[in-house]
């Protein structure tokens, strides 16, 4: 028997939200009747399996099906091993060996207790741009700059102050920064189309209207599967600067990591190679930039810190962003974090905003409806295909852009993946025909405004999922109809990611029933297919009221901006995708609750504006002028300049998707995850939390890693301190729980190795051994 199992019953709602805790910790520890029973049908198959003259008493067969979660295969080979150890001993050497092995052979199933240290850094997601200083690594310690490529920036920025002393002129500077093409990272996608040779009459009443579409850039987890990038701080070596080659960090081969940024290729050197630019219209830029980095000084200061100083120096603005105080000896718990946020005396920020009433300006702007949904489903369910449709019927993508996508997949063989690559914009996810990470686009009907995050099936790509998932309003989930397919989805990701979305307090969901095409449109596949899907969402917690099913094929456009074409299909009476789409609810924006962003992307928004960091909007409100925090760093910036779906604007509230142009920060001190909050108001970081988990798997004391949005953090379950009653929430009295079985919900603490911001109410994942083993609700 597989330790994983399937959860059923899963009423999150109930079993997390509605109760505020029991009183004392405790557990029935006592072996259930359930438990009895599985020990002793157990016992009779291992008998059989290992003959009756075996020699193992009952007892021993039993604690090894308790330990193996009653795996037969499992247990068997631990019992047989361990006669085989028992055997007389030839020599002590033998002895010690033996004992190693049976260690070993008995551990080896599972997985927490058998990391390599190694793969301890492997499961984390690289960002896209090197760690060390340049940009990334939030956390610091004494102010000083923790890696050596840290200390190579700050030898450059030294050498740089001594140029600028000696009166050198910016302004060259300038044209050399243009001549590196610090273009906007984001990308327009052609919003009008007129070359469409689809029916125009087909589009219905709520027709797109300015549409953009962005592309997010590609991480790249874990993955054997897929060729390892180069990793990001393997360029640094060959970078010229101060320091030797040999004493620069160089990132074990174990991590693998991002392709370098255009901007990690211009700084550090790397040639561009064969990854291509994440954005549409980015072809010239890599070249220009590749191109314009070898003709660059690498041991004098960068343009933009020279612009920067520049424009500082002609301001007389003086650095308004202070380092807050660090944690005083190291105390690592909240109150430590707080108080030394609150001792720091803020200065004002020096770029002068309207000093505007948001919310009432808010409330002037009669906003239209704006929602995110994330698209999910097993690997290959068509997600992508279907997108794309989406957003070509919408003319979003215009035929000429289609017609190259078309050309070039099929040169590669792919043909297929034509729309998909609307989505999948990465070299190595055009290649390969999966996608990696979150696309994120936007559209617009009459009524609401729609940003897509088209979020990666594979499995090896969940922490992805998971961070696109953190900011939906609701779910599209694909499901593959064609034979065989759907069986083989729901056993995989088509249920994780049912479940992950829930988790993360999705409470709507469209179900695409995607490649009715390949079971001629029929009904009784499609009947047999909601109502399995249907039974299992509803134990998973979602209400029926807010699920809605629609039989499509994501390749031929029916049904997803119009009706189907196909005469097989006139059975099928309901609306199309779209008018799913249009009739989900207003947001609900946290407006009066303190700012929080939590960074998803952090990048060079241009040559004015060197440091841009994006995400959305969790709650609270920001203007340009504002001083904000960045938190775990703590470090203090001033917003310069805001973006809404790319758009300049003087401020921006809950539930909207911005880029917040940043100025008198570093960007050695932002990261990927990290949040932003005000000074009044900030954010707590914590090293160890009480979060009531609902198991996908069985906890126990173990290494997990802990997701929430772009979040990533190493750490471990600590203590299972109560199993708690699923319909009153009390804890169950009795000893603490040794392991948590999957289904159950229970309080736990969570310990991580670095401070992380999260607060009471926040969502979090818990994965391990490239499972995900819980979701729950920090306490
Ligand atoms: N016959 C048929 N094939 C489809 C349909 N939709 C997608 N496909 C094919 O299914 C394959 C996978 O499509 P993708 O859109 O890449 O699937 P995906 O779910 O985005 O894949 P990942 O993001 O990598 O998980 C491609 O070959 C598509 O052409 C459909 O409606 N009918």
């Amino acid at each position: 028997m597989s330790r994983h199992k399937l959860v059923k019953a899963l009423d999150l709602d109930e079993e997390l939200d509605d109760f505020d805790g029991g009183t004392e910790p405790g557990y029935d520890d006592e072996v259930s009747a359930d438990d009895k029973e599985q020990l002793r049908l157990g016992t009779i198959k291992v008998r059989d399996i290992l003959g009756e003259d075996a020699g193992i008493p009952d007892k021993e067969i039993e604690d090894s099906l308790w330990h193996y979660y009653y795996d037969i295969d499992k247990t068997v080979n631990y019992l047989l091993s361990q006669k085989t150890n028992s055997q007389p001993k030839k020599s002590k050497k033998k002895k010690a060996g033996d004992r190693e092995a049976k260690a070993t052979d008995f551990f080896k199933d599972s997985p927490w207790l058998n990391i390599l240290k190694e793969r301890c850094g492997e499961i984390l997601i690289e960002p896209l741009y090197p760690r060390g200083g340049l940009l990334g690594g939030s956390s610091k310690q004494d102010g000083a700059p923790k890696s050596k490529l840290a200390a190579l920036a700050a030898a450059r920025k030294k050498k740089e102050n001594q140029i600028l002393e000696d009166g050198q002129n910016a302004t060259s500077s300038v044209a050399l920064l243009d001549k590196l093409g610090a273009k906007s990272r984001r990308s327009k996608a052609d919003t009008r189309s007129s070359s469409s040779s689809l029916n125009p009459q087909s589009v219905p009443s709520g027709q797109p209207k300015n549409i953009q579409t962005r592309k997010y850039p590609i991480r790249k987890p874990q993955n054997e599967d897929v060729s390892p990038a180069e990793p990001s701080a393997e360029a640094a070596p060959a970078a010229p600067g101060p320091l030797p080659s040999s004493e620069l960090e160089v990132k074990p081969e174990v991590t693998p990591a991002a392709t370098p940024s255009v901007f990690a290729r211009t700084i550090f050197g790397t040639p561009a190679k064969s990854h291509e630019p994440v954005f549409q219209s980015a072809d010239s830029y890599v070249s220009q930039a590749s191109e314009s980095h070898t003709e660059f000084n690498f041991a004098g200061p960068s343009p933009d810190d020279i612009v920067t100083k520049a424009q500082n120096t002609k301001g007389s603005a003086p650095k308004a962003a202070k380092q807050l105080a660090p944690l005083a000896n190291g105390n690592k718990s909240v109150n430590g974090v707080t108080q030394g946020v609150s001792e720091v005396d803020i200065e004002d920020t020096k770029i002068r905003g309207k000093n505007l009433d948001v919310l009432a300006e808010f409330e002037k702007s009669k906003p239209k409806n704006a929602a995110n949904f994330v698209v999910i489903g097993h690997v290959d369910a068509g997600k992508s295909t279907l997108m794309g449709r989406l957003l070509y019927d919408l003319k979003v993508v215009d035929q000429r852009t289609l017609d190259k996508y078309r050309k070039e997949s099929e040169r590669l063989g792919k043909g297929s993946f034509a729309l998909a690559w609307v989505l999948d914009q990465g070299t190595e996810e055009r290649n390969r025909g999966v996608t990696i990470d979150i696309a994120m686009n936007k559209f617009e009907t009459e009524n609401t405004s729609f940003t897509i995050l088209d979020a990666p099936g594979h499995r090896d790509f969940i922490p992805n999922m998971i961070a696109g998932a953190s900011q939906a309003d609701f779910a599209v989930l694909v499901i593959d109809a064609s034979t065989g397919n759907f069986e083989s989805g729901l056993k995989g990701q088509t249920k994780e990611h049912a479940l992950l979305v829930r988790s993360m307090g999705v409470q709507r969901i469209v179900i695409a029933i995607n490649k009715l095409d390949t079971v001629q449109w029929s009904q009784d596949r499609f009947d047999e297919i909601s109502q399995q899907v249907s039974a299992f969402l509803t134990s998973a917690g979602f209400l029926s009221k807010n699920l809605a099913f629609v039989p499509c094929a994501g390749l031929t456009g029916d049904n997803i901006v119009r009706k189907a074409d196909d005469p097989k299909a006139s059975w099928y009476l309901g609306p199309p995708l779209i008018s799913l789409l249009e009739s989900s609810e207003p947001v609900t924006r946290a407006l009066e609750k303190p700012l929080r962003l939590t960074i998803d992307d952090i990048f060079r928004g241009g040559v004015q504006n060197p440091l841009s960091v994006s995400g959305r909007l969790d709650s609270g409100n920001v203007q340009i002028g504002d001083t904000v925090l960045v938190m775990p760093a703590k470090e203090a910036g001033a917003i310069k300049g805001l973006e809404v779906d790319s758009d300049p604007v003087e401020w921006a509230v809950a539930g909207q998707n911005v880029i917040l142009h940043l100025a008198e920060i570093d960007a050695k001190y932002l990261k990927s995850g990290d949040v932003i909050c005000p000074p009044s108001a900030p954010i707590q970081c914590v090293t160890s939390f009480k979060v009531k988990v609902l198991a996908f798997e069985h906890i126990i004391p173990m290494h997990c890693e802990v997701h929430k949005g772009r979040l990533h953090a190493l750490g471990r379950v600590t203590q299972l301190i109560a199993q708690l009653d699923k319909a009153s929430g009390a804890a169950i009295k009795g000893k603490k729980p040794r392991l948590i079985k999957p289904g159950s919900v229970a309080r736990v603490v969570v310990e991580v190795d670095d401070p992380v911001p999260l607060e009471q109410g926040g969502r979090v994942i818990l994965r391990a051994g490239g499972e995900t083993v819980g979701a729950g609700l920090v306490e």
